[in-house]
């Protein structure tokens, strides 16, 4: 397990605040958050490139909070790669075992296994300056791992390659740590990356934590708006609450003009008149093309409004909506996601048309101010 509590360090006059949270060993933990968060300066300090000014640093169970780099046993890729661009990728790769005093000789076949592995056993005396961006992420990747490291630490390590390489990276990085049994720290902006490869996530804002659990806790319950907004619930507006039973809540939103019932008994000590920011994934919207609020038919839930299509476009996973609610305030636009598959059930959509909006009650999630 790598355990990480209590660090503070200072760059400038930036603070890193208490931060805690720990990786199984074996498991791969994404640390994310917006640009200048102190991403960096935490791997930093856990690469032992940095000093903390207190908390600690546990890797299988051996405190390296004051040990020196090459004494962690562990592997830190940063942001650059840092590959050395006058040597070639197997002089690149042995430094790794030189830094280590692996005697190389030894470790020779695992240079061949794992680069073959990585796909460039056959670049071996290419120099890197001649290497693709891919390449050369495969190369420093390797560098990494040749000395048998079971902790790696990845500064970003794939956004400066073109989507269809990152995907096949990523796969790659997974079964190269199940493989190998690598436990991984990884930080990253893409939220894509950070679902298929990490088991868990760490969300830090200005130095601090905000919310650490497990990936599907941070997806279904962000901790607030901010996590929310970086979390991709694309719809967050200001709503009251008018009323509250024993499961549910009502709730006035200017944005849509109607009152909204909310499912979730976790809510209902918020009283009547508090303020409270609602959100709801754009994917959880139900768009009925072929209704008006007049003819509504039964849908699943109570939550109706009539919209105006004011945008749309096609996007990976399906079509993209911008929606204007008809008796909203006018300041709120909603984002729907109709699923590619799904596309066939509704009629073509075109901007200008209206259509009816169903919000499932067990779908929102809410913020107190
Ligand atoms: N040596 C330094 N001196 C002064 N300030 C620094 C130094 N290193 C980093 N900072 C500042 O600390 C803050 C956090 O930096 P850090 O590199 O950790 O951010 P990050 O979350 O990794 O950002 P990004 O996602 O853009 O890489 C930033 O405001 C940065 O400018």
């Amino acid at each position: 397990m790598l355990e990480i509590k209590g660090l503070c360090l200072k760059a400038g006059s930036f603070q890193v605040n208490q931060i805690s949270f720990s990786v199984p060993t074996g498991s791969c933990h994404a640390l994310v958050g917006a640009t200048g968060s102190g991403k960096t300066l935490v791997l930093e300090t856990v690469a032992g490139l940095r000093k903390a000014q207190a908390g600690s640093i546990n890797w299988l169970n051996r405190d390296i909070t004051v040990l020196p780099p090459e004494q962690r046993e562990l592997a830190y890729v940063p942001q650059d790669l840092a590959l050395f661009p006058h040597m070639n990728v197997r002089e690149n790769i042995e430094y790794g075992l030189r830094m280590r005093k692996h005697h190389a000789p030894d470790k020779r076949s695992d240079v061949e296994k794992l680069t073959h592995y990585l796909g460039i056993g056959h670049l071996l005396d290419r120099s890197i300056q001649n290497l693709s961006g891919g390449e050369r992420q495969r190369t420093a990747l390797a560098r990494a791992l040749v000395p048998g490291n079971k902790l790696l630490l990845l500064d970003e390590p794939f956004s400066a390659l073109h989507e269809a390489m990152r995907k096949e990276l990523w796969l790659l990085l997974k079964t190269l740590q199940q493989q190998y049994g690598i436990t991984i720290l990884i930080v990253t902006h893409d939220m894509e990356e950070a679902f298929l490869l990490a088991d868990s996530v760490t969300f830090i804002a200005r130095g601090v934590v905000v919310q650490s659990s497990e990936k599907q806790q941070v997806y279904s319950c962000p901790a607030n708006v901010e996590t929310a907004k970086f979390f991709g619930v694309q719809n967050l507006f200001p709503a009251e609450v008018v009323a509250h039973k024993s499961d549910s809540l009502a709730l006035f939103c200017p944005g849509l003009g109607i009152v909204l019932q909310a499912n979730n008994s976790d809510w209902t000590r918020l009283l009547p008149k508090t303020s409270v920011t609602v959100g709801i994934r754009a994917e959880n919207i139900i768009v009925e093309t072929d209704v008006t609020m007049d003819n509504a038919r039964e849908l699943p839930a109570l939550n109706q409004a009539a919209c105006t299509v004011k945008q749309l476009y096609q996007k990976r996973k399906g079509l993209i909506l911008l929606l204007q609610p008809d008796n909203g305030d006018g300041k709120c636009l909603l984002e729907a996601e109709i699923a590619t598959d799904s596309l066939g059930q509704v009629s073509e959509l075109s901007v200008g048309q209206k259509v009816v909006i169903s919000l499932p009650a067990e779908q929102f999630l809410l913020f107190a101010e």
